[in-house]
């Protein structure tokens, strides 16, 4: 299998506090893979820098075998890189479908310039309809956002982040703060993910994540202490020091 996510040798500091220190990450067509590390270890910064919302000092970063390195998150964004977003910054009094449709719209504002208004309204409404049900919130579309409960918040995350037809897709915690009955209805949602979308997790709740993922990479302090398959990070006794148990 070919890597469609390739990092290398990647740097980040804040100030005098190095973040990310020389990371190396391939990930390969329609894998699971899963990031792992202790509160600080620089997992969301990683993320911030693959997602281009923060410039490396050093490495690179290719996606599909072309070097993004250099370019802005929305470039990166068309090139087939998604992420999810807190819902948060969407609009709270607004509906669902009204919600969905900005988003479409904010992602490719292109694609609808050729339709005139009408046209384009109808077909952006048709599209986030397709959105919500995707994620069995068809019913929900005109409730206001602020009406809705957490989980199905979160629903709509990463349903938003589908509706861009990624090939590489970054979920940061899907299941953070969800209820048992809501873990396993995002849970069911990200393995009914075609595998042609590859996905990168970061991920606290082990049991879970484990069950999900192909392969892991441990992260601490910055660096990468040790990556493979599933079963090579859980048996490598330095995950279990780190880590496991914690
Ligand atoms: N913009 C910033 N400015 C300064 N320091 C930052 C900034 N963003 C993150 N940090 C620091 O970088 C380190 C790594 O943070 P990061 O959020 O990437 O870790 P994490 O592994 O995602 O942690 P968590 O599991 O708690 O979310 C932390 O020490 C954090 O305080």
């Amino acid at each position: 299998m070919s890597a469609v996510l390739e990092v290398s040798g990647l740097t980040k500091a804040f100030g005098g506090l190095k973040v990310t220190r020389g990371v190396d990450l391939s990930v390969a067509r329609g894998e699971r893979h899963l990031l792992i590390g202790p509160n600080g270890a620089g997992k969301t910064t990683l993320f911030n820098l693959i997602a281009g919302d923060l410039r490396a000092d050093a490495g690179s970063i290719s996606l599909l075998g072309q070097n993004v390195t250099g370019l802005t998150t929305h470039q990166r964004a068309q090139q087939g890189l998604a992420r999810t977003y807190q819902i948060l910054t969407l609009f709270n009094r607004d509906t669902l479908l009204h919600n969905v449709m900005l988003a479409l719209l904010a992602k490719s504002r292109l694609r609808w310039k050729h339709f005139g208004v009408f046209t384009a309204e109808k077909a952006l409404k048709r599209r986030a309809q397709e959105v919500l049900a995707s994620v069995g919130l068809e019913r929900k579309g005109e409730l206001p956002l602020e009406q809705t409960s957490y989980g199905e918040k979160r629903r709509l995350e990463i349903a938003m982040a589908l509706a861009q037809a990624p090939d590489v897709l970054l979920l940061d915690e899907p299941l953070a703060g969800l209820s048992s009955e809501e873990r396993d209805t995002i849970l069911g949602l990200l393995q009914s993910i075609p595998r042609s979308v590859t996905i990168v997790m970061i991920e606290h709740d082990m049991e879970v994540a484990l069950a999900f993922a192909d392969s892991v990479t441990l992260l601490h302090y910055g660096e990468v202490i040790t990556a493979g398959t599933r079963q090579q990070v859980v048996d490598d006794p330095r995950t279990k020091e780190i880590y496991l148990g914690h």
